[in-house]
């Protein structure tokens, strides 16, 4: 890979500073520039396919007989899986952060465009698999993209790993499927471990959420 992205070029710089420190293992571990050819160049496409899945699922309204051959093919596919299930720390899923949502398949796919001690900028398109009603995004996958993008504001802005104590999201309009949205997330301010955090959601002007949080700083080998 010879272009980083932003968050890559954050992320390695984060690992990089926090090389002296002792090894954390618990939380979330610090070491984000890992293997990123995991999974193989056509991982990320693997990825699409299952949310489109996800997506065909939500929307289908199947014979019994499709039914049964879709079970019948996914088992075969489990089966297939299951050989080369692996821990959560070396799973691609999550933490190629190449890729839109670092992978993870059960995250709303977001793009990230600025990441830093300032905060992150993200574009997130919420699609069909996400909904809530009429069209409009289930309000805990909305409190999803909150917890996860402020997580890496509060991660980028600490320089350290942190844990979410408590998230409040305020939902202001209606947020659209398939409609890209942009979220920000930043540092509001920092009291010893605890850092607080904002964020925003918004469809072109219109500020469909809001969230505040305060993310806990982990101590070495806090869970
Ligand atoms: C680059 C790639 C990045 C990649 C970035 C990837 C980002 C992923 C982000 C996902 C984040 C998650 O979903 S995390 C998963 C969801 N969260 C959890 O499961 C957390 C469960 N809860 C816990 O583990 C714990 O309660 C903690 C860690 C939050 C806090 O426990 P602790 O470490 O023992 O700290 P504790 O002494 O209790 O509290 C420290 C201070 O915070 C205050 N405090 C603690 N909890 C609260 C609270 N709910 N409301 C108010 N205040 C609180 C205390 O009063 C105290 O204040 P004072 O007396 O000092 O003033």
């Amino acid at each position: 890979m010879t272009q980083k992205s932003p968050l890559q070029k954050t992320a390695t710089s984060f690992a990089e500073e926090s090389a002296d420190e002792p090894h954390h293992e618990g939380g979330f571990r610090p070491d984000f520039d890992i293997d990123l050819t995991r999974g193989g160049p056509r991982y990320g496409e693997f990825i699409e396919e299952v949310r489109t899945f996800m997506d065909r699922v939500k929307a289908a309204l199947p014979s019994e007989e499709l039914v049964a051959e879709v079970i019948d093919e996914l088992k075969v596919l489990n089966a297939k899986l299951d050989e080369v299930a692996i821990d959560e720390w070396r799973a691609p899923s999550g933490g190629r952060i190449d890729l839109p949502a670092r992978g993870n398949i059960t995250l709303p796919p977001y793009e990230v465009d600025d990441a830093g001690e300032e905060g992150v900028h993200a574009r997130l398109t919420f699609r069909r698999y996400h909904l809530g009603g009429n069209n409009a995004a289930h309000g805990g996958q909305v409190a999803v993209a909150f917890d996860d993008l402020m997580g890496m504001a509060g991660a980028l802005g600490s320089k350290g790993i942190t844990r979410t104590a408590y998230l409040t999201v305020n939902y202001r309009a209606i947020t659209p499927l398939d409609t890209e949205l942009k979220l920000r997330s930043w540092v509001d301010r920092m009291e010893g471990r605890k850092v607080f955090l904002r964020a925003t959601l918004h469809n072109g002007e219109t500020l469909c959420a809001e969230a505040d949080g305060l993310f806990i700083k982990l101590k070495p080998g806090q869970p």
